[in-house]
């Protein structure tokens, strides 16, 4: 899975899907379109050959043993279904372990950006943040809130602009307690 990702594949693709759907990619304005998508698929699905896990690992034990919340950290990702953007914002929170060790905060939006560019899923985006803060920090526990507009329900099919979804990880005390649950909750409300 953790290759680099193939550009000249992507060209040679793209100058396909262009041809298929009738159009002529020689013509000038297509002309450096293959590649300008390629790049950009290098950006948006750079998180592939990185490992979140590897972004947590410069901490500081602190000895801070309360709730640490990141809130309304914004994304991109790319529903696996359609390859159309889905995007809004991820949500985290966790209680340091017994080491009472912490992060750096923009470590945390470091991981979000590495698992949302990927092929992906939300309900699996939220499970993946989750998992690596749990294998990467070791807290007592993590809660991921996700909530992001779907292109693939809005600009085709179903065709809902404005409707959310809202998916969401708990590990270790946040889903034990339901007061460690609940203070979360209430912290990433507007
Ligand atoms: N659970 C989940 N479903 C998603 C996500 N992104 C897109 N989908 C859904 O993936 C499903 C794919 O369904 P299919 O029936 O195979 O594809 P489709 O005919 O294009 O479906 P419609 O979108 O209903 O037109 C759709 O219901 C999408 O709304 C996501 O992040 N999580
Ligand atoms: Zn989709």
């Amino acid at each position: 899975m953790f290759m680099m990702i193939d550009e000249e594949a992507i060209k040679a693709a793209v100058e396909s899907i262009l041809k298929a759907i009738g159009d002529d990619p020689a013509r000038e304005g297509l002309a450096g379109t293959p590649r300008r998508v390629a790049q950009m698929y290098s950006e948006i699905f750079g998180g592939m050959p990185q490992n979140p896990v590897d972004e947590l690992q410069v901490g500081y034990e602190l000895g801070h043993r309360e709730m640490v919340i990141l809130r309304d950290i914004p994304f991109y990702s790319m529903c696996e279904h359609h390859l159309l953007p889905f995007s809004g914002v991820a949500h985290i929170g966790y209680v340091p372990g017994e080491d009472g060790r912490v992060v750096g905060i923009s470590k945390l939006a470091r991981v979000v950006d590495i698992i949302a560019r990927r092929p992906q899923i939300q309900e699996r985006m939220a499970t993946e943040i989750a998992d690596a803060i749990m294998e990467g920090l070791k807290p007592d526990g993590v809660g991921v809130v996700i909530s992001a507009e779907h292109m693939c329900m809005t600009m085709r099919g179903i065709k809902k602009p404005g409707a959310r979804v809202v998916t969401s990880a708990l590990r270790g005390i946040f889903a034990k307690r339901a007061a460690t649950r609940a203070e979360f909750m209430a912290l990433i409300q507007d």
